[in-house]
């Protein structure tokens, strides 16, 4: 366990360098990892696993697009892929990566399941935290433990297929065992994770719901949308609209956010744009606080949770959700970004 200061604050984390790969394959060598649900984290945490060399079988709906998947993906059914209950009794330690709604439905054939000395494991504080309104209060006799990646599954299947990795924040909820810690290190580091940031289900759930509604996910895709409607209001084109606002921020300058800092892309851009960025900076801070704290208030008083059950919860909620997918998909804006995308210029340099 290292203390690392983060901008003057001093958090703990475990890194790979103290507890390697082959300490983690040792600890878990007697168990069967089950990996329940073949979403978006299942796949991605299941073969990770799988390639690290732990003991993992996935269960999954039969009559299910994903079973097909999984199957694709080299899951054997009836060796290595089972329904999710008889996965559920057959591992030690069991992976609930059902969506958030779906805990819920399955959590009293599950629970049952969930004898002395197994372990739970979420990849969201969400279930737990918001019991009251899930219902999933696990047994007293269990490890219950949480490692969350921080990006999408497909993320974390890409990023160590190509031998890098995701980071993962991670938390105790219950240490039956007394070895829930090492259980959660073990398990973050299997699943491709370098270094592991300690937290609690109820923090990594309210600042995972703030972060995906707000910058990550529903601010950035509003703040587009606004942006580009300005422009197009104001007489300017489809792509110059489009290349203004999110060709140049995902292709240019957000790479460049990443690899070394906000200053850093600034100090790339010109001075005119920085004077203005600089300026602007404030303006766009103080509209949006309150709509932030308007956020964190609906996570904390658990009615966004209310809202994703209700929705998801509905027969319909994936076709509902195509439908309004579907609809970004062919707004102007995203259509013009589609033929834009085609635009690329990536071999235009190395042909002679
Ligand atoms: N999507 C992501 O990359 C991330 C997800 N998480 C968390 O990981 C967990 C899994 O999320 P995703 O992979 O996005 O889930 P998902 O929405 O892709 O669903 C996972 C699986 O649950 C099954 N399922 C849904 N409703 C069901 C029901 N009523 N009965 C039986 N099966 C049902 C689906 O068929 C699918 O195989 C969640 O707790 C989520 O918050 C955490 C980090 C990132
Ligand atoms: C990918 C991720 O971490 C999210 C956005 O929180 C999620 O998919 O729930
Ligand atoms: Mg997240
Ligand atoms: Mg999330």
């Amino acid at each position: 366990m290292a203390t690392i200061n983060f901008g003057g604050v001093d958090e703990t984390v475990i890194t790979r360098d103290e507890f390697p790969l082959f300490k983690a394959q040792e600890f878990l060598k007697d168990d069967t990892i089950a990996v329940l649900g073949y979403g978006v984290q299942g796949p991605g945490q299941a073969l990770n696993l799988r390639d690290n060399g732990f003991n993992v079988i996935v269960g999954q709906r039969e009559d299910s697009a994903s079973w097909q998947k999984a199957v694709e993906d080299g899951w054997v059914p009836g060796e290595t892929l089972f329904g999710l209950e008889e996965a559920a009794e057959r591992g030690t330690i069991v992976c609930y990566l059902l969506s958030d709604a779906g805990q819920i439905a399955l959590w009293p054939a599950i629970k049952e399941k969930l004898t002395p000395g197994k372990t739970l494991y979420f990849s969201h504080g969400f279930g737990v935290t918001f019991n009251d309104q899930t219902g999933i209060v696990p047994p007293k006799d269990i490890d219950v433990i949480l490692v969350a990646p921080k990006g999408s599954g497909t993320s974390l299947r890409r990023l160590f297929v190509a031998g890098g990795g995701l980071n993962s924040s991670f938390a105790i909820f219950q240490d039956a065992s007394g070895e829930a810690f090492t259980k959660a290190t073990a398990l973050g580091i299997g699943v491709g994770s370098g270094y592991l940031f300690q937290t609690d289900f109820k923090k990594e759930v309210y600042s995972d719901l703030t972060g995906e509604r707000g910058v990550l996910m529903g601010a950035l895709a509003g703040i587009i949308e606004a942006q580009y409607q300005v422009l197009r209001q104001r007489g300017h084109s489809p792509s110059e609209a489009f290349n203004e606002t999110v060709e140049e921020l995902t292709q240019s300058l957000v790479p460049l956010v990443g690899e070394n800092g906000m200053d850093w892309m600034f100090a790339n851009c010109s001075v005119t744009a920085q004077r203005g960025a600089l300026d602007w900076k404030g303006k766009f801070r103080e509209a949006t606080l309150p709509v932030l704290n308007d956020l964190y208030d609906s996570v904390a008083s658990g009615a966004e949770a209310k809202r994703t059950i209700e929705r998801g919860s509905t027969p319909d909620y994936r076709e509902k959700l195509q439908e309004e997918l579907k609809e970004v998909r062919e707004s102007e804006l995203w259509q013009t970004g589609a033929k834009v995308r085609e635009l690329r210029s990536n071999t235009t340099n190395v042909e002679a």
